[in-house]
């Protein structure tokens, strides 16, 4: 019984005062460079765990968890030994998660043998990928492993970022009906190891995500959890913002200045398109999705107004006017396609009818960054928008205005790849009229990785608000595309994050930063990441 002879071992070290502060061994030769930045950190804990098969000496600081196997020495000295020596460690912060690991036979009654610990870790994969994965620290002393479960409870409980408590709400609709599965399969076992109790409704109509936020008790919740797609994920970041508004006392037809989400949220991507996910973890992932949220990992992002005539239309991330709007509204009114049908379907509907819109767009450039670090060193005011309003008027087969920089599978660097999350501006993207091989190949660079706006026809700005007012007064009938199907008079459909809205006049979109916690890791931070210092020491 080769586990039960290294827990007799390990019980000659444990439980007296040197498992608290014995000293660390000297690296061997050539592991040092591997240390993390924590290795001075104060030594909580020090004892002998079985790790994936071999006997290690282990030892728990305030920031890592460090390992080494433990080799007998050779009297002659043995470089095989640097090999196996190799010290390995996860940083503390990666850990989610804590259980004692028990095995239980059928005719054993109570708690079960106790094998050891259990650690729940997050690991960085590539892509901006996370992945849960487990460390089982085995020892079978009750005392031992007592010891060490609940320090690490101690410092799990030290992480108050981290959410305890959540309210779900999942569309059953969403796609092709699997987020209920995905929920249950992928989500709902990661919240459980977490310990995160959860609240779940699953939608019955359009609109009940703002309805049930609007008057549901949220103070014991740490958080929200939006299962499902864009459509889904933008009615719920659109609720929880009017729900401060409101909390705050302020009116809601007409916001200039509103008011922060009280509570973050998360976006677990289940629908056709999950643009928003997509931009925030730079992958549409679920257990990438449920791992932010778990890790408490929190981004704040710009989001914009939709007003006309100084009413409050909506909340949302993005929009886009012309081509955009029409291929949303053609893709709605052939629900009962499935989505990848309707949406090429209402894609070649749309270009087979181009058109431009006839419209006036005025927009408040912001000053980059770039030119504001020059205005400072010349002393002018720090203001980073010039305060000029700039107005075009034309034909323009699309109009697309970007807080976030809308990342999809037909556009993997985004729609808007020159904006960022919480950069404090909106990319204001103007497709002028032109012929409609023209347009499609602007369309197709998206899919590549450069030069998507170099077309004449094509301008970009970066701005902080823009209006666009349609001068054409007839608005957009669908039965022009012989479709027979009932348009609002003299409205002029927008895509706002993949939900269609329709709007008589003009349009305002103004930029508000920073308005939302989403959870999220910043994906500049997690690409330039090179993998944790756990599978980054297993490769040297
Ligand atoms: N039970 C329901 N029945 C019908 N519609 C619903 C229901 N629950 C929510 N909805 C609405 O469905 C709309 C679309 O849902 P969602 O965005 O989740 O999925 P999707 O359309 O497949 O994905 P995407 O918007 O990313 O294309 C949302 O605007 C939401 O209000």
């Amino acid at each position: 019984m080769p586990r039960g002879r290294r827990g007799g071992r390990v019980s000659a070290l444990e439980g007296g005062p040197e498992e608290a502060a014995a000293p660390a061994p000297a690296p061997a030769a050539g592991v040092s460079q591997l240390q993390p930045p924590a290795a001075a950190a104060q030594t909580l804990l020090r004892g002998i765990f079985e790790i994936r098969r071999s006997s290690c000496d282990v030892v728990l600081s305030e920031r890592a968890l460090r390992w080494r196997p433990i080799v007998p020495e050779r009297p002659a000295g043995d470089s095989k030994c640097d090999v196996q020596c190799k010290e390995e460690f996860i940083e503390v912060k990666d850990i989610f998660s804590v259980k004692l690991k028990r095995r239980y036979s059928a005719k054993q009654q109570g708690n079960g043998t106790l094998l050891g610990i259990t650690l729940f870790i997050c690991l960085k994969k590539e892509q901006n990928k996370l992945k849960d994965s487990t460390l089982d620290l085995i020892n079978l002393s009750e005392d031992h492993c007592d010891v060490w479960f609940k320090q690490f409870k101690k410092i799990l409980a030290g992480f108050s970022n981290r959410p305890k408590s959540l309210k779900v709400i999942l569309n059953p609709q969403s796609h092709k009906k699997e987020a209920t599965q995905i929920y249950h399969e992928k989500v709902e076992p990661l919240l459980r190891v977490a310990g995160i109790k959860t609240d779940v409704t699953i939608t019955e109509y359009e609109g009940h995500a703002l309805a049930l936020l609007k008057e549901c008790e949220l103070q014991e919740f740490d958080g929200v959890v939006c299962v499902g797609g864009d459509g889904s994920a933008s009615e719920v970041a659109h609720a929880l913002l009017l729900r401060a508004q409101k909390n705050a006392g302020k009116e809601t037809e007409s916001i200039l200045t509103p008011v922060r989400a009280q509570l973050p949220l998360g976006l677990i991507p289940a629908g056709s398109t999950n643009v928003l996910a997509h931009s925030l973890h730079g992958i549409p992932h679920v257990v990438t999705a449920t791992l932010h949220i778990i890790m408490g990992h929190v981004q704040p992002v710009d989001v914009c107004t939709f007003s006309t005539t100084g009413k409050l239309l909506r909340f949302g991330f993005s929009a886009m006017f012309g081509f955009g709007g029409r291929t949303l509204a053609l893709a709605e009114k052939h629900r009962w396609m499935s989505p990848n049908q309707r949406r090429d379907f209402a894609v070649m509907k749309a270009l087979a009818k181009l058109k431009p819109e006839d419209c006036e767009i005025s927009f408040l450039p912001l000053i980059s960054s770039h030119d504001l670090e020059e205005r400072k060193a010349e002393g002018s005011p720090k203001s980073d928008c010039n305060d000029q309003w700039q107005t075009i008027q034309g034909q323009f087969l699309n109009v697309s205005i970007m807080a976030i920089p809308c990342l999809c599978s037909v556009a993997p660097r985004g729609l808007a790849p020159n904006t960022r999350l919480n950069n404090g501006s909106m990319a204001l993207i103007i497709a002028r009229n032109t012929s409609r091989p023209e347009f499609i190949k602007h369309l197709k660079r998206y899919a590549g990785v450069k030069n998507q706006f170099n077309f004449p026809f094509v301008e970009t700005y970066t701005v902080g608000e823009v209006k666009v007012r349609p001068r054409n007064n007839s608005g957009y009938s669908l039965e022009e595309d012989g479709l027979h199907a009932a348009a609002s008079e003299n409205s002029f459909p927008w895509n706002v994050d993949g939900d269609l809205m329709e709007a008589k006049s003009e349009v305002q979109v103004k930029l508000h930063p920073r308005l939302i916690n989403l959870y999220g890791g910043s994906t500049e931070e997690m690409n330039d990441s090179q993998g944790t210092c756990w599978s980054s020491c297993r490769e040297r």
